[in-house]
């Protein structure tokens, strides 16, 4: 199979998601040019110098000249000030596609600033990271054997629903596509809860001075269910504030489970919570293999 060599990729936002992303397509040698985009120019000299892109730029006529596809891996809430100031630059060619954790959110972003769905227009979500930002954590196997979700519009061509796929697909992910809707009620369910319910937890046991240094006395149970919580603030206060119905909706759902769960162990129903447990346990041992 021939493989398609594009003139330029602009990534905006050249941090884990973006970084990792040109550092895949550079190596493969997927487009002539990987350009970064951002307004911190020593974060740009880094990127440079670490190879996650040939050349860099915080201006963004620059940054649009001659682009093929535009990657926006930028925090939820920058995503709207950024198509803005992309619309001035943008040529007829152009794909603009993004790695936004929530993706409704993107795509009215898409429509407030154009006033439409343009056909170039390609939503996606890499279902892969690491608690880690920054270009520096950016790594060029982060997708490899990764899902990544494509939510196209009902305006996104067929061509470039292809092209964006086809990278993706080229970087080692398992594409799946879906509607926006569909994708923000799973992920707030099974990635946007666990990072709330765990930053929850950390934050609840820092609060209780009396515990003393209570995570001295935390064991391997811990650091699993609490890794997440030491993901970057900024990224998921923005995820919480662009994708909330949903995420509420969850988190209702996960405390009315919990107010279910609290009589089972206040009345010791030893039967009761070792259903609970046995019905947990056969499902993750059924569904997350050796993870
Ligand atoms: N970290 C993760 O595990 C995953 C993150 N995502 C999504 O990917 C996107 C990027 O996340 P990360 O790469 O983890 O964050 P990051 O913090 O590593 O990188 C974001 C980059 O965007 C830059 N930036 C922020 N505002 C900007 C603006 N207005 N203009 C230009 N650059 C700007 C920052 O300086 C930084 O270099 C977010 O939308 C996040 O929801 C998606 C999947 C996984
Ligand atoms: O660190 C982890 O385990 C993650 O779950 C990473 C992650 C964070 C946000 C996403 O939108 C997708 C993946």
């Amino acid at each position: 199979m021939t493989k398609t060599v594009l003139n330029k990729i602009t990534v905006i936002g050249v941090g884990l998601i973006g970084g990792s992303f040109a550092k895949g397509i550079k190596k493969l040698g997927l487009a002539k040019n990987v350009h970064g985009f951002g307004h911190n120019p020593e974060n740009l000299k880094l990127a440079v110098e670490l190879q996650v892109v040939d050349s860099a730029s915080s201006d963004m006529a620059e940054a649009m000249q001659g682009c093929d596809l535009v990657l926006l891996a930028v925090p939820l809430g920058a995503m709207q000030p950024v198509l803005e100031s992309i619309k001035p630059h943008l040529e007829p060619q152009t794909i603009i596609t993004d790695a936004g954790s929530a993706k409704q959110s993107v795509i009215d972003a898409v429509q407030n600033v154009f006033g439409e769905l343009p056909k170039n227009f390609v939503p996606g979500h890499p279902i892969a990271g690491k608690e880690q930002s920054g270009v520096t954590a950016a790594d060029e196997n982060l997708y490899v054997d990764h899902r990544v979700i494509i939510t196209p519009t009902e305006n996104s061509s067929e061509q470039a629903t292809e092209t964006v796929k086809g990278l993706w697909k080229a970087l080692g992910a398992n594409v799946e596509v879906m509607s926006a809707g569909f994708h923000d009620e799973v992920f707030a369910a099974t990635s946007h809860l666990p990072h709330l319910l765990a930053f929850a937890l950390v934050e609840m046991l820092h609060e209780h001075p009396e515990l003393g240094n209570v995570f001295k006395y935390t064991a391997g149970g811990f650091r699993d269910f609490s890794r997440i919580a030491s993901s970057d603030p900024t990224m998921w206060r923005d995820i919480s504030v662009f994708n909330s119905e949903a995420i509420a909706k969850w988190l209702i759902e996960y405390r009315d489970y919990l107010d279910q769960m609290i009589p089972l162990v206040q009345h010791k129903d030893a039967q009761a919570l070792y259903q609970l447990f046995e019905t947990a346990k056969n499902a993750r041992d059924e569904h997350i293999v050796n993870r």
